[in-house]
């Protein structure tokens, strides 16, 4: 293999990756538009963040051993990297991309761009990755995006009535003391007239979103308000979220709904299932933790929810993603207790979740860095560029009821697919 190939394999040597941060002007207010057409990473937040291009080194994973193959595989591409770092904030220096499937069988990745183009706070800088020698930074261009039009949507894996009667099954289940949360899961399919240029509906995410984290890893995009794990300088912080009620548009009433959330028995239920699975996992790797008892209300455009944000001071080395592997799947997006939810999910749920809900985010070499839940997200079709699937799941309790849980499931898909609408 020539120096210059990226690789593939965790079994391959991380190769020895020459890697320069440095201030540049002329940096868009929206990063997106730096991105080209093909291959775009991106993690967005009210215009902070960073997104890359290229690919200087890439590992894929799948099985039981991804998280630490991924965690390993990135301490040795750390410790061989020669890295001129001038800008010193995280997200600067060497960084990688990834995504991780829901279950361990469902492929993921790590991916280190060859251009980072970052902003944070007032400092705008880009970073240059490459396998042999110091390449010279990029003259930064943006680009148009090509609208999306004419997109129709047609029924994923199942049917919303089919999705309805796996709901009021789990109900049932769990009416019968199987278990106490399960989340299950629904797929649309986007078909557009042209392939789907992903940034176009990337930069509306990111525009229709700004408190979301807007992500582009592998074909993977969207806009997730739920940050599974972050870790700064030895602070670690989650958010988390469950309990879920729709906006009406009108401000008056949806103050009234956000109050009635707080209220709600069964939202609180399902809220404190995956705070205690959040803590539970997050207390070894904590010397001392603050979780608040009552959850706020969260405010998006689509929907609100109660959220909850767990902090704690790190007590060991371990890095984001290691914490991220420990978080994964947390009960807002699996259950409780999680391995019957999970053998739930695998036996109604009825598809494949691929990347959705897996963690997805970034790291430096210090380790530190976000990883959300990959939610309110479509994944490109890899044969047929004119298709996405678009993916949307609900927590479902013994209070729960199908229908409802049918347009939460609704209300969820919007941010994607007024993205793609025209
Ligand atoms: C599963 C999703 O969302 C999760 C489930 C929630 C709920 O059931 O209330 C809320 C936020 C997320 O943790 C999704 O957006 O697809």
């Amino acid at each position: 293999m020539s120096l210059s190939e990226p690789v593939r394999s965790g079994r391959v040597a991380a190769p020895q990756l020459v890697v320069r941060s440095q201030p540049v002007e002329g940096v868009a207010k929206q990063l997106i538009d730096h991105l080209p057409a093909e291959g775009g990473l991106s993690w967005v937040r009210r215009g902070d963040g960073h997104i890359g291009w290229g690919v200087a080194a890439r590992l894929d994973v799948a099985g039981g051993n991804r998280f630490t193959e991924a965690v390993l595989w990135w301490q040795e591409l750390v410790g061989a990297a020669v890295v001129r770092d001038e800008i010193g904030v995280p997200g600067s220096g060497l960084v990688c991309f990834g995504s991780f499937g829901f279950t361990d069988e469902d492929p993921g990745e790590l991916v280190v761009p060859e251009v980072i183009v970052g902003r944070r706070g007032g400092t705008t800088w880009v970073t240059t990755i490459s396998p042999a020698s110091l390449a010279a930074p990029p003259d930064l261009v943006t680009h148009e995006a090509h609208p999306v039009y004419d997109v129709t949507f047609a029924d994923g894996a199942r049917s919303g009535t089919d999705w309805s009667s796996i709901v009021a099954d789990a109900i049932k289940r769990i009416t019968s003391g199987e278990l106490d949360k399960v989340v299950l899961a629904r797929d649309l399919i986007a078909i557009a007239e042209q392939p789907i240029d992903l940034r176009w509906p990337l930069r509306r995410l990111a525009e229709a979103y700004p408190n979301c984290w807007t992500f582009s890893v592998d074909g993977l995009i969207g806009a997730t308000p739920e940050l599974l794990v972050r870790r700064e300088k030895g602070l670690i912080t989650s958010r988390v979220l469950a309990g879920t009620i729709r906006r009406t548009g009108d401000d008056a009433h949806d103050l009234a709904l956000a109050a009635s959330l707080a209220r709600s028995s069964k939202d609180l239920e399902e809220h404190e299932f995956a705070v205690r699975s959040v803590a539970d996992a997050l207390k070894p790797h904590c010397k001392s933790m603050n979780v608040p008892e009552t959850p706020f209300v969260l405010h998006l455009p689509n929907v609100m929810h109660l959220a909850t944000d767990v902090a704690g001071v790190a007590n060991n080395g371990a890095s984001a993603l290691g914490l991220a592997a420990a978080l994964h799947p947390s009960a807002a997006v699996c259950g409780t207790p999680t391995p019957v939810a999970r053998d739930l999910i695998g036996e109604i749920e009825g598809m494949e979740r691929g990347r959705f809900s897996g963690p997805v985010g970034w790291m430096d070499a210090a380790g530190d860095g976000e990883w959300c839940i990959a939610l309110r997200c479509g994944q490109a079709d890899p044969t047929d560029p004119r298709r996405m699937r678009l993916f949307a799941g609900a927590g479902i309790v013994a209070g729960s009821d199908p229908t409802a849980e049918l347009a939460e499931t609704n209300a969820k898909l919007v941010p994607m697919r007024d993205a793609l609408g025209d």
